[in-house]
């Protein structure tokens, strides 16, 4: 029985860290250190851990990390403050929103006040709006790194038939994009799919973007098939598993991300290009 050959995402995240770091050493000796701004609101421990992980690679790159550490408890006019302020001062080149956010906290309307250049995670509707437009903009890293990972491994994208599975504007609606600016056929399937399995097992790419452990198994894959998994949900024991069943998984396609190792640290070396993209004022398109 063939197995799945393992999409690695650590040898492209390190390619990627080491390009920004290279990048942000030539704009620290022109006077413009690049600086991150992570606002956070939330005691979700995998979002703290995902705040730890950015600050530790942006140290090492060379680029400055400020933690904005808001109450849990903050209502949304004090975070949109917060960003007001920050968009407005010139020695912040990028602003990253955490989430979860506080109840009664919406990402796609606190991220308004995100200012376009320093969207480094693409959460400004601006950002999305010129993302599915194909102007200009930073995508959101997770999405961004489905792309950068396919791409990596020499998956063919044109012409491919390429099921996203989840539509949240953080990573399916801009991963979606991403994919037809590539020329792939997208469908995009969520959580009011009737007959799921049937649309995912005839895909020749399948992205599972959910955030549900599990929830795809063999009967969604076609043997063969690509399966990029980009969840990230904590187990018991203090782990990480991803959304799809890679025990049923592993023995019928042709490859599978792992979690960890996936996606995760190529959406954390994308947030530190970024950032140094902004600090140089290059927003990209990515292709
Ligand atoms: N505005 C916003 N944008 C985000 O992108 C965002 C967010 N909020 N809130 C929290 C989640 C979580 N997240 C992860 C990113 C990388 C890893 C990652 O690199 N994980 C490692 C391993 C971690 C481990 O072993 O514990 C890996 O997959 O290899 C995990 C989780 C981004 N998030």
């Amino acid at each position: 029985m063939s197995t799945a050959t393992p999409l690695s995402g650590k040898e492209l995240a390190a390619a990627i860290r080491t390009s920004a770091a290279d990048r942000a050493a030539h704009l620290t000796a022109a006077g413009r250190t690049p600086k991150l701004t992570v606002v956070t609101a939330t005691d979700d421990p995998s979002s703290a851990w995902y705040v730890r992980s950015i600050a530790k690679a942006a140290t090492k790159a060379g680029i400055v990390c400020d933690i904005a550490d808001l109450r849990p408890d903050s209502t949304p006019d004090a975070i949109r403050a917060t960003l007001e302020k920050l968009s407005a001062d010139d020695g912040v080149h990028g602003i990253i929103l955490q989430t979860p956010l506080p109840a009664g906290a919406a990402l796609e309307d606190l991220a308004s006040a995100i200012a376009f250049a320093k969207d480094v995670d693409g959460a400004n509707p601006l950002s999305l709006g010129r993302l599915a437009a194909g102007l200009p903009a930073f995508a959101p890293a997770t999405a961004q790194a489905v792309v950068a990972l396919l791409d990596h491994h020499g998956v063919e994208l044109a012409g491919r038939h390429v099921t996203v599975i989840g539509r949240s504007n953080v990573v399916g609606k801009p991963a979606a994009h991403l994919l037809l600016a590539r020329n792939a056929t997208v469908t995009v399937c969520h959580s009011r799919t009737a007959d799921l399995s049937a649309i995912t097992s005839r895909a020749d790419i399948v992205v599972a973007a959910v955030g549900r452990a599990g929830l795809v198994t063999a009967e969604h894959v076609r043997p063969g098939a690509v399966v990029i998994d980009v969840g990230t949900n904590p187990t018991e024991d203090g782990g990480l598993t991803g959304d799809v069943d890679a025990a049923s998984v592993t023995p019928l396609a042709a490859a599978l991300t792992p979690v960890p190792g996936g996606v995760g640290p190529v959406t954390t070396a994308l947030l530190l290009d970024h950032t140094v993209r902004a600090a140089s004022e290059e927003a990209t398109t990515p292709s």
